[in-house]
């Protein structure tokens, strides 16, 4: 992609966002209500419903939304595509930083979270996994769609089949899929006008599903593994968005073996090279099996001096510090190849106490992905809030 191209649309904002000025009252009420706590009118919208939700999830108040709208990109991308079969953008910050703080309070204190543990298995053993982080999952695979009903109500959705447009048999999901509620909503359309604006061949990704975690502190993390589900499609296109404290992002290719990459690979990693080599990395890590492997290296995923072939190119590993507002987008051949992970943080104090939400687009292509994410993130255990006061995470709700 020409460089050209992507400072041309991602010109440097010149303008901060305002909060804006506060907007009328509604026409039939003569007399303003005040407000408690002098909360500004136009942050009074109601809030996204569903009965799928288990709680009511507020809107976006209104100088978040200002500041999504007018300031976002924050910058231009950097594209990292450097080594084989490595196709990112970074934007540091795609949100500026004050937004993105404001943002990640506003997203932790309103969003129903989940401790997920589950069981895995591996031949004749049963394990049981606790998933080392905070979860929560909106959207459903294109299969599905969510339709609003006649009467312009943005909260009566329901879910119908995206062919037939009828209901969904009750059996297609062994879960109860949730639409993206308006505040990640905003988001997700914002994300793909600015993936398309960045992809040289215009295509427009178009996410159906938003996964986030809430690392609390250094001691939550992600294994390594690689988002490379069959129900996701071929090259799948994941932005993920930061917000929050900052953590360590780290990624390796996966393993090599004799006649693995070479230099001439390197040299273009079209999607026949990148095909031709991603098999080679034995089976790939789902968010599942990456925690039964041990949730801090992949067994895996080291590969042995002798795997590779005189003649290749250094494989890197890659560390990005990601702060608050940062966003990076995996695409192409990425995710066949490369494994990710959020590692521990040592220490008591510092950036990864202050907690970090990380939050990804997804376009799932088949019903297994609903089923899957809801899955691994919701789980059917208790729903969780947090807590300004206890400043912690507080059960809900002893069912989803
Ligand atoms: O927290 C992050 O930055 C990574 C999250 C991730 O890899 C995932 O949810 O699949
Ligand atoms: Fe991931």
């Amino acid at each position: 992609m020409a460089k050209r191209t992507l400072d041309a649309f991602f010109k440097p904002q010149t303008t901060t966002p305002k909060r804006p000025k506060t907007e009328p009252f509604e026409p039939n009420s003569a007399i303003p209500t005040p407000k408690p706590n002098n909360i500004p009118i136009e942050d009074t919208k109601p809030p996204s419903q569903h009965p799928s939700y288990p709680i009511p999830i507020a809107q976006l108040p209104s100088h978040i939304k200002v500041g999504l709208e007018h300031a976002t990109p924050a910058t231009a991308p950097r594209e990292i595509n450097n080594q084989p079969h490595l196709d990112l953008l970074h934007f540091q910050p795609y949100i500026p930083r004050p937004t993105a703080n404001e943002l990640f309070n506003f997203l932790r204190r309103e969003l129903p979270f989940y401790r997920v543990q589950y069981t895995a298995r591996r031949g004749d053993i049963e394990t049981q996994i606790s998933t080392p982080r905070w979860t929560t999952v909106f959207g459903v695979d294109e299969t599905s769609t969510f339709i609003q009903e006649p009467g312009n109500n943005p909260n009566s959705l329901v879910l119908l089949e995206t062919k037939t447009k009828t209901p969904i048999p009750k059996t297609k999901y062994q879960c109860t899929p949730r639409p993206i509620p308006a505040c990640l909503d905003l988001l997700r359309r914002q994300v793909e006008a600015v993936n398309a604006a960045a992809n040289a061949d215009n295509t427009t990704p178009s996410y159906n599903f938003c996964l986030v975690n809430y690392y609390a502190s250094g001691e939550d993390s992600i294994a390594f593994h690689s988002d490379d589900e069959r129900f996701l499609g071929r090259e799948p296109n994941i932005a993920s968005l930061s917000l929050g404290g900052e953590r360590d992002f780290l990624m390796k290719h996966k393993p090599l073996v004799p006649g693995g990459i070479t230099n001439r690979a390197a040299g273009g990693c079209g999607p026949g090279t990148a095909h031709a080599i991603s098999g080679l990395g034995g089976t790939s890590a789902t968010r599942a099996s990456c925690t039964v492997s041990g949730e801090t290296s992949n067994s895996n995923t080291a590969s042995s001096p002798g795997s590779r072939p005189a003649a290749t190119v250094p494989l890197q590993q890659i560390k990005m510090s990601l702060g608050s507002g940062d966003m990076v987008i995996m695409r192409g051949a990425t995710q066949s190849n490369w494994l990710h992970s959020i590692p521990k943080r040592k220490g008591k104090a510092g950036e990864a106490m202050r907690g970090r939400i990380n939050i990804t687009f997804r376009r799932g292509v088949v019903h297994g992905a609903t089923n899957n994410y809801y899955h691994y993130n919701v789980g059917s255990g208790g729903m969780y809030r947090w807590d300004e006061v206890a400043r912690e995470m507080i059960l809900r709700d002893s069912k989803q």
